[in-house]
């Protein structure tokens, strides 16, 4: 495990550790600004129960072009690194290089909340591309909003982590098992951008 100084542990395990400090706030309030401007932000629809919902945010999926995900039963190529993100990512990567099981991340799926109206539901990113036990890194620009936790079995209270502008927040192997995670609606919140790193396992 790392050492504790930039990093602050929130779980022992599974790991669950934030860096308040990946970004300064000068470099965040660019990257912020670059994303907003550069990328072709969409709002595909979900089908629940027979019928189509947009998302309650607007996304975009980048990486490596083999990097292929399902999602709606569709296959889709990522969008190409753009180059603040493919930074990023090499930054991330050595942020890491103390955790003895961090990937090399090849997709990124970018969020981008309007308000504190704009929101994710509850899941966990289990999805089978993603492989056994994932390590997701995820990074925060803009306004700070909670991300809140709950325990699949109910074994403890569930908890809120605050995610400042600037932050990275890593879910290590055994918390999409164990966990669930959402951004709840807030009022009176301003933009946010979120960026999940994550591997996907490529079929050969
Ligand atoms: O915006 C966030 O911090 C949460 C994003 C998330 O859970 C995801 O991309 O799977
Ligand atoms: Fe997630």
């Amino acid at each position: 495990m790392p050492p504790p100084t930039t990093w602050q542990s929130l779980l022992d395990m599974p790991p669950l550790w934030r860096h308040d400090a990946l970004l300064d706030a000068d470099e965040a309030n660019r990257l912020l600004g670059c994303l907003e401007r550069d990328l072709d932000w969409q709002q595909p629809s979900l089908t629940l129960f027979g019928r189509e919902h947009p998302i309650p945010r607007r996304q975009v999926w980048m990486g490596d072009r083999e990097a292929r995900y399902r999602y709606s039963g569709r296959d889709f190529v990522p969008e190409p690194w753009h180059p603040q993100v493919a930074r990023l990512a090499e930054r991330i990567a050595h942020a890491l290089r103390d955790f003895s099981e961090a990937p090399r991340f090849n997709s990124v799926l970018l969020n981008r909340y309007a308000s504190g109206a704009e929101r994710m539901g509850w899941h966990s990113d289990d999805e089978p591309e993603l492989g056994q036990e994932p390590l997701i890194a995820a990074v925060s620009l803009g306004s700070e909003r909670p991300l809140r936790f709950r325990w699949r079995d109910r074994r403890a209270p569930a908890f809120n982590v605050n995610l400042t502008h600037g932050s990275l927040l890593v879910m290590g192997p055994g918390v999409q098992r164990q966990l669930q995670h959402a951004l709840l609606p807030r009022t009176s919140h301003g933009i946010r951008i979120s960026l999940t790193f994550r591997h996907i396992v490529i079929d050969t």
